[in-house]
């Protein structure tokens, strides 16, 4: 049952503004979902992509970028439609879609259709997310009598965990929860394998050499382009923190989603539920973590920064054009890590590209600092291989593509 139909409960006669507004909630709910099935009805049977008509931040340069779509087609191609433009475009379109029903319907039309399901991915991970808390903790016990080399290894394990927490997208799954089960740093030695392309020694030189040469009050800023709530969005805030517990960083600098997106991406309330959420655990040291990030965030060593752009369907080799403040933000970043699959579809333009062009070349321009990009591969797209790599792993594994098994850590910037 829905949350709304759930509140829908009879309510008493001397209740009336409660009732009324119960009602008001109904058909809005009706309509909603009305609009969602002919979404589904347009998709199904391949009509016209239509222009967005509820008046929000980003309509007008949607509706720009659809009439870009249309100007690529020959007159009798006539209309855009949903099987035969570029799935990026396509998909993020859906998204949008599903987001317009939902705006068009007050008093809904802050409801994210996709919150239940990124709770539930949470909630179902919480032993390995207690795990995670521990390590950390314990760690951060010792972190100052590290030496380099066991320093560097705890951030390579940190990172690794970063990059397998990127398994438990939900859009692949349709929704349905991929949760994280087992405690994953175990798992570690096991994944390395499935490593296609290894930077870790790059961002390891770069922070490093940065935290030796840093002059006193000088800043070291991190930037995470985040990708999915939940589990992952833990391993990305562990790593955050031991950044800065560090020093390889002085501030972290995260971004999410403005609206629901690709079922499981992070919105602002996401980020702050999480965090909430892991402050009032009754684990003492995932509170502990809870605790910390809370006071990042108010000390403005940690800062969430929101921008319509990332909900776009553009490339990012775009971004200096569409959205050149968003770039100018990242430009101040020391490092930039995108986390995921979709934002490695959107670095690298979703083309068809060899699997031996470089990154760099791929990267069409995009270059605001340098960058890695941390994603298991999800869709038809991988560049930067060696040669004859991605022949053999197709002939060993046809899917390898597709199913998140593998992963990268793939940097793009000066040495
Ligand atoms: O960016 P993420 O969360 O790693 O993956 C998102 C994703 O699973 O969604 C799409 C399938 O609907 C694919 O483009 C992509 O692989
Ligand atoms: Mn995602």
């Amino acid at each position: 049952m829905s949350p709304l139909a759930a509140a829908a409960r009879p309510a008493p006669d001397s209740d009336r503004p409660c009732r009324t507004f119960l009602a008001k909630g109904m058909e809005a709910e009706k309509k909603a979902i009305s609009l969602l099935s002919k979404l589904r009805n347009e998709l199904q049977t391949d009509k016209p992509i239509i222009p967005l008509v509820e008046k929000f931040a980003d309509t007008d340069i949607w509706n720009q970028y659809l009439e870009h779509q249309q100007s690529l087609l020959s007159e009798s191609d006539g209309k855009p439609r949903w099987f035969y433009s570029p799935w990026l475009f396509v998909e993020c379109y859906m998204y949008r879609r599903i987001h317009e029903a939902v705006i068009q319907s007050p008093p809904i039309d802050d409801f994210d259709v996709f919150k239940e399901s990124k709770e539930q991915n949470f909630f179902e991970s919480q032993e390995s997310i207690i795990a995670l808390g521990t390590h950390l903790q314990e760690l951060l016990k010792t972190i100052e009598d590290l030496d380099e080399n066991n320093l560097k290894n705890e951030f390579f394990k940190l990172l690794q965990i970063s990059l397998w927490g990127n398994k438990c997208d939900l859009s692949l799954s349709s929704g349905n929860t991929i949760s994280q089960k087992t405690n994953i740093i175990n798992s570690l030695e096991h994944f390395r394998p499935f490593i296609l392309v290894n930077d870790m020694e790059h961002l390891w030189s770069l922070l490093s050499n940065r935290k030796k040469t840093r002059g006193k009050g000088t800043v070291s800023r991190v930037d995470i382009v985040l990708d999915n709530s939940g589990f992952e969005l833990v391993t990305d805030l562990i790593l955050a923190d031991f950044l800065l517990s560090s020093k390889l960083a002085t501030e972290v600098h995260f971004y999410g989603k403005t609206i629901p997106w690709f079922v499981s991406d992070t919105t602002i309330h996401d980020f702050n539920w999480l965090i909430e959420q892991v402050k009032h655990s009754n684990h003492k040291h995932l509170s502990k973590c809870g605790v910390d990030w809370e006071n990042y965030i108010k000390m403005g060593r940690w800062v969430y920064h929101d921008h319509i752009f990332w909900t776009l369907p553009h490339e990012f080799c775009a971004m200096s054009q569409v959205a050149p403040d968003l770039y100018a933000e990242l430009q101040k970043a020391h490092l930039i890590l995108f986390k995921g699959d979709l934002n490695y579809r959107k670095l690298t333009g979703d083309r068809k590209w060899e699997f031996t062009i470089p990154f760099h070349q791929a990267l069409n321009g995009f270059h605001p600092a340098p960058l890695c990009s941390i994603r298991t591969l999800k869709a038809e797209i991988q560049v930067g291989l060696q040669p004859g790599q991605g022949e053999q792993l197709t002939a060993s594994d046809p899917n390898w593509l597709t199913t998140g098994k593998y992963g990268v850590f793939q940097f793009d910037g000066p040495l």
